[in-house]
């Protein structure tokens, strides 16, 4: 058997059904375990009765000592086992969170990959993830102890009580009353101690990522050129100071309504104590079950006040942890999403916009209003305007990352919604501003471009050519182990490159994909104006008769493109080749001309 992440309402009876799906034979042993444990503790209760009764009755002389010995070994027998028991159960613990890891963070994987892209983009779903997903082993066998423990208690309690109502009922009763009105109590304490991890969370998120900042090889640079370190501690205290503030006063809550309960009932406990040796010097109770009955009594006290209420609470935290690991289950997902790239070539006719009118999910604002634009085989189109027009949005909408647009978007007359992920995995490649540095070795940086052949000899072939057209074949072949050199900074034997080396490399992945449409989202943006529209150059001789996209709010980089869009205000405000829009000598002119500076 094994665990599936389903979208459906998880609840209290998954904190059993989760860790045993990921592992039935340790769970069912662990509930064994503390089945055991618990009947112990009840057997334990009259086991003591009967060894203190017989050592009495040796000391009268009415016994000889050898028949008190039974009990003792017993006794002792019983202490041993409760010791071997609790390691056994802990080896289970173990097994149980090393099963729950293996499966449950690749089941958690997978529905990140698969959650439509506005979660994606979306920093509370992020913050959800690590709520969820964080140390998943421990939050799942603490979920199953706890429900067991509980178990455990009621068990254990019930055992004690009925030998307490056959002794004396009314001691019973007043236990039972006294302890009821904690358990709401400690309810309540789970939720406030949930809801304030809920609450530090943002300050946790903020803390975390300028912790990574004062010491991550990243800004290692800037750190020291900018001197910024006292400044962002100051901040990173500010932080961390808030999550810490809201904890503590929730634990410090969640305390007092606690042991203020249980010190109540443990002066009443004294009390029952207190009135138990009536029966005793009646001699409706014996000596020995009085000694058993008030350590019994204190236990249970003590394990109704603190320890039940302390489960009780924990079972009510981790309710609310199943809440938000239904919620994350829940999260919509892009069918196919994770599929490969169909092998089919995919042929490239048209793609066409139509009104289209789009918003962010959960945003009032029109990125795009109304736009109108068709764009066919073959040619090169470049998307300018301002930072923020809406050029990488454009780039998001035709590659099917958002579909809640208005309008129609058209992909060889036939509507984008239509179509397939692989399908549409197939039809577009590119690189955007963030494209990533994989510190794997050269070759698979390139060739993971296209996944479908990763090992054939035609690929590694292309990759020959288009790392000698982008002029990084030398450089590449230069290093200590060639292409298999690997890259970033993960190994000792690891070589770093070049920003602009960098920006080669993610362009040839780009190339080597056999989609037809090829998309460029200013990958060159850290480059200067002159290098980033000379690679704009490289790419488009390389791909000379394929169709393809290029961003940028640089013009002189995108003047060499067939087509130029200038996007404004959510929509195409001119159109045409360079020429025709600086004789036009509106928007796109005024932008050239007071970049030309750039260039000389
Ligand atoms: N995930 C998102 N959620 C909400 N708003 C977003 C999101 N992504 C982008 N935006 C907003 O959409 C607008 C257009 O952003 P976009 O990235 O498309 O612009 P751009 O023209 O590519 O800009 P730049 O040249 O700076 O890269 C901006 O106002 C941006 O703040």
């Amino acid at each position: 058997m094994k665990f599936k992440l389903k979208a459906q309402v998880y609840n209290w009876k998954h904190f059993i059904i989760i860790p045993y799906q990921c592992d039935p034979i340790g769970t069912i042993a662990l509930g064994i375990q503390k089945l055991c444990t618990a009947l112990t503790n009840v057997f334990q209760v009259l086991v003591i009765a009967k060894f203190i009764d017989s050592a009495i009755l040796v000391a009268q002389g009415e016994l000889t000592s050898t028949e008190v010995l039974p009990w003792l070994a017993l006794l002792m027998a019983l202490v041993g086992w409760k010791r071997v028991s609790f390691n056994i159960g802990k080896y289970f613990v173990k097994k149980i969170q090393i099963r729950v890891e293996e499966q449950l963070s690749k089941e958690f994987t997978d529905k990140r990959a698969r959650m439509v892209y506005s979660q994606v983009e979306n920093p509370e779903t992020w913050d959800l993830v690590n709520r969820v997903c964080k140390n998943i082993e421990i939050h799942v066998s603490e979920m199953l102890q706890r429900t067991f423990n509980f178990m455990l208690y009621l068990i254990r309690i019930t055992g004690v009580l009925l030998i307490i109502f056959t002794q004396i009922w009314w001691v019973g009763i007043l236990i039972t009353l006294l302890t009821i009105p904690l358990i709401p109590i400690s309810l309540k304490g789970g939720k406030t101690a949930y809801t304030a991890t809920k609450s530090a969370a943002q300050y946790d998120r903020r803390y975390q990522y300028i912790s990574e900042v004062l010491s991550g090889r990243e800004a290692a640079d800037e750190r020291t050129l900018f001197a910024f370190t006292n400044h962002l501690n100051q901040y990173w205290h500010e932080q961390f100071e808030q999550s810490r503030i809201i904890n503590l006063k929730a634990e410090i809550r969640r305390s007092l309504n606690m042991y203020g309960g249980s010190a109540i009932t443990n002066i009443l406990s004294s009390v029952i104590i207190l009135a138990l040796i009536f029966p005793t010097v009646s001699g409706e109770l014996s000596q020995g079950m009085f000694i058993a009955i008030a350590t019994a009594v204190y236990d249970l006290i003590k394990l109704m006040g603190e320890e039940m209420t302390r489960v009780v609470s924990q079972l009510s935290k981790y309710n609310e942890y199943i809440k938000e690991f239904t919620i994350l289950a829940n999260i919509e997902e892009v069918e196919g999403v994770t599929d490969l790239p169909t092998t089919e070539q995919q042929v490239f006719k048209t793609l066409e916009f139509k009104n289209v009118s789009f918003k962010y999910p959960g945003t009032d604002t029109y990125i795009l209003k109304d736009m109108n634009m068709v764009l066919e085989n073959g040619i090169h189109y470049a998307f300018v305007g301002a930072n923020g027009a809406g050029k990488t949005t454009v780039t998001k909408l035709i590659t099917g990352l958002y579909t809640n647009f208005e309008g129609e978007i058209l992909i060889n007359e036939k509507s984008i919604k239509a179509y397939k992920q692989k399908e549409l995995k197939a039809m577009f490649s590119g690189i955007y501003q963030d494209f990533a540095k994989y510190h794997i070795s050269a070759e698979e940086n390139i060739l993971i471009g296209n996944i479908n052949s990763l090992n054939n000899n035609d690929s590694k072939e292309k990759m020959i050519h288009i790392t000698k057209d982008l002029d990084i074949y030398e450089a590449l072949s230069s290093l200590p182990k060639g292409f298999q050199t690997p890259l970033g900074k993960l190994d000792e034997e690891s070589v770093d490159l070049s920003g602009g080396q960098w920006q080669r490399i993610a362009m040839s992945r780009a190339l080597m994909s056999p989609a037809p449409v090829k998309i460029l989202d200013e990958p060159t943006a850290a480059l200067d104006p002159i290098s980033e529209s000379k690679l704009y150059e490289e790419f488009e001789k390389i791909s000379k008769g394929k169709t393809s996209i290029f961003i940028s709010h640089r013009l002189g980089s995108t003047k060499i493109a067939d087509k130029i869009f200038v996007l404004e205000k959510g929509r195409i405000a001119e159109e045409g080749s360079h020429k025709k829009l600086i004789d036009q000598k509106g928007i796109y002119y005024t932008m050239f001309e007071s970049q030309r500076s750039w260039y000389q």
